[in-house]
């Protein structure tokens, strides 16, 4: 479904991506993982159209759209949630969600259907419609941030730390969202510190460092390699250190 293929993108002080390969497939939840400043934002906002790559390949269901603007990105079904404040608090949680469907906005008919849907696929929308979104709770305000994308209808989801300040409560709600969103088909990629959460919900990992692809595989397989479990986990769970196993994640570039 959506491609990288050698992403080399930067802000004009040097490459901070140099040459990102990545896939994800139809219907799955990609967590990308990894320490500070390896570049896993700056791969959301290469797809997003944010920040154009000066070489390489991004391509959604076969078709180019590395050298496309942000608004056609968006047309193309590709929406990004942003890491976090996304919300005018002074606004209602519905003049919110609405903001959400301004590309929509000359057809009614399409927004009021599209309002219908996320009120019934995210209860806060309904239950706090009139209230100002300032008004909210850390998660109620993520789960409105991630209802306000729906009313694209995107087709992959793209979200920035979605558990950055949320208390345990709040992230499994937010947690149980994405998985709903996914079960209805939305493929999902999302960059998390929370290494266990993000590793937990997803079906399949990928782990940056210096601004490329060190690791790639199923969620449990990057969870369960030693190293990443010494890591990032606090100790390795359940597998004897000394690299991957046979059937363990792929390692794409190391020594980065
Ligand atoms: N707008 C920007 N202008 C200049 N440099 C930036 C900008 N945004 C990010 N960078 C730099 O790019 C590098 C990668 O940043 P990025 O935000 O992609 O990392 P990250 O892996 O998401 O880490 P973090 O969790 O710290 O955000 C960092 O060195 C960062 O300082």
């Amino acid at each position: 479904m959506l491609s990288l293929k050698g992403v080399v993108a930067g802000y004009g002080g040097g490459s901070v991506l140099q040459g990102v390969d990545l896939e994800c497939a139809p219907q799955t939840i990609t967590c990308i993982v990894g320490p500070n400043g390896a570049g896993k934002s700056t791969v959301l906002r290469v797809i997003s159209g944010l920040l154009k790559p000066s070489s390489g390949e991004i391509s959604m269901n076969g078709e180019t759209i590395g050298d496309r603007s942000p608004d056609e990105i968006l047309r193309k079904g590709i929406t990004q949630v942003p890491q976090s404040h996304a919300l005018f608090p002074a606004m209602s949680v519905r003049e919110n969600v609405l903001m959400g469907g301004y590309l929509i906005r000359k057809n009614r008919a399409l927004l009021r259907e599209r309002l219908d849907m996320v009120l019934e696929r995210v209860p806060i929308v309904a239950t706090r419609a009139g209230d100002n979104a300032g008004n909210l709770s850390g998660g109620q305000r993520r789960m409105v941030e991630i209802a306000r994308c729906l009313m694209l209808d995107p087709k992959l989801i793209l979200l920035d730390e979605p558990s950055l300040g949320l208390d345990p409560r709040s992230l499994a709600g937010v947690a149980g969202l994405i998985n709903e969103l996914n079960q209805a088909g939305t493929t999902v990629l999302l960059v998390e510190q929370n290494v266990r959460l993000g590793l937990g919900l997803a079906t399949h990992g990928v782990v940056m460092e210096g601004g490329k692809v060190r690791l790639t595989g199923t969620a449990s397989a990057v969870k369960d390699d030693p190293e990443i479990a010494s890591l990032y986990l606090g100790g390795a769970s359940g597998s004897a250190p000394g690299g991957p196993s046979s059937a363990g994640p792929k390692t794409e570039a190391a020594g980065v």
